[in-house]
């Protein structure tokens, strides 16, 4: 069959949308029953009709007997938040500098707006979504991230509220999915000792949710076409000692570091396939679980 792009579903004959939906029958067979995690990132739900689209796709995988789990982020909606406040946003490899008022914003943010956006398109496509952070049913428990410093080992930097997961109790999102709920989950986390709230990187939360619940699958949706070498090329597979290169000689920078390290710690901790996507693309979801065509990066150990 030649390659069909999205943008062209609405012209191609309705024998060869048949052939299409009838392409997805053996991965429906194979991932029926199996956990999905989906990183939904901020840069990819900037458009609001591919925020349906995508909340659509996470409906029918439900209805077609998948358990899609959604970890959302948010920083650009976070930057644009602080901004309204004279605010500007501050990262270290990859991780927001996060203030007491940044915190305050972050949980405003993410456990606010953007979380809710997701659940009622969700709802609206059909599905029975529920919002958690990490604190709901004792989720996602953090403590201080201690940030390495390579300057000064010894030494490493403070980076305020911001959580390095310390366990997540995967059962309030067995509960949901077992009663056909579509878990939607912001990164942050507490401690139960010092009673804080943590700002988390949601490519960590959404890595070690895929690994706690053995999910089939982790799909982080961004806004690239996937990992590109120092060219701007589409690498189509990555493997961790091609990752140590890329780290190395700086290829991979900013919001890329925290998403490759996760990606890779979830592929060597049994998530069965792990791929960056492009969440540009509509329908990048169904493209990569139930067609022959894969999309993206993926990710090896
Ligand atoms: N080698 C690379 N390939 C692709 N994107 C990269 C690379 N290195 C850094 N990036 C940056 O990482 C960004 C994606 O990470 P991030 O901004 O955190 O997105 P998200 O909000 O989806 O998590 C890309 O938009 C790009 O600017
Ligand atoms: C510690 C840290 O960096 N937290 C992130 C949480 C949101 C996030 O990860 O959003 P994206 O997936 O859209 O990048 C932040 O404050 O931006």
């Amino acid at each position: 069959m030649t390659d069909i792009l999205p943008q062209d579903i609405n012209v191609v004959p309705p024998s060869v949308k048949a052939d299409i939906i009838s392409e997805s029958l053996p991965y429906i067979r194979r991932f029926h029953g199996k956990t999905v995690v989906i990183k939904y990132g901020g840069n990819a739900m900037t458009e609001e009709s591919l925020q349906r689209s995508f909340a659509r796709d996470v409906v029918l995988l439900k209805l077609i007997g998948l358990n899609p789990i959604v970890i959302h982020g948010g920083g650009p909606q976070i930057d644009s938040a602080l901004k309204r406040l004279g605010k500007d946003g501050n990262f270290i490899q990859g991780m927001r500098v996060t203030d007491a008022d940044t915190m305050e914003v972050v949980e405003w943010v993410l456990g606010g707006q953007v979380q809710q956006d997701i659940v009622m398109m969700i709802n609206e496509a059909g599905g029975k979504a529920v919002g958690l952070t990490g604190k709901d049913g004792g989720l996602i428990q953090a403590r201080k991230k201690l940030m390495p410093n390579k300057e000064n080992p010894d030494q490493p930097l403070d980076i305020g509220f911001v959580g390095d997961i310390t366990s997540i109790d995967p059962s309030v999102v067995k509960a949901l999915q077992d009663d056909q709920f579509i878990p939607v989950i912001s990164p942050i986390g507490y401690d139960p000792e010092d009673g804080n709230v943590y700002n988390i990187n949601a490519d960590v939360v959404a890595g070690k949710m895929a690994e706690v619940l053995l999910a089939e699958k982790l799909l982080m949706m961004t806004n690239t076409p996937g990992v590109l070498d120092k060219s701007g090329n589409l690498l189509r597979r990555l493997s961790a000692k091609v990752i140590d290169e890329l780290f190395a000689d700086g290829t991979i920078s900013g919001g890329m570091l925290p998403k490759i390290s996760s990606a890779l710690e979830a592929a060597r901790n049994g998530v069965n396939s792990v791929h960056i996507l492009d969440g540009r693309v509509p329908h990048c979801l169904l493209l990569e679980i139930l067609t022959d065509k894969g999309v993206g990066t993926m990710i090896t150990a």
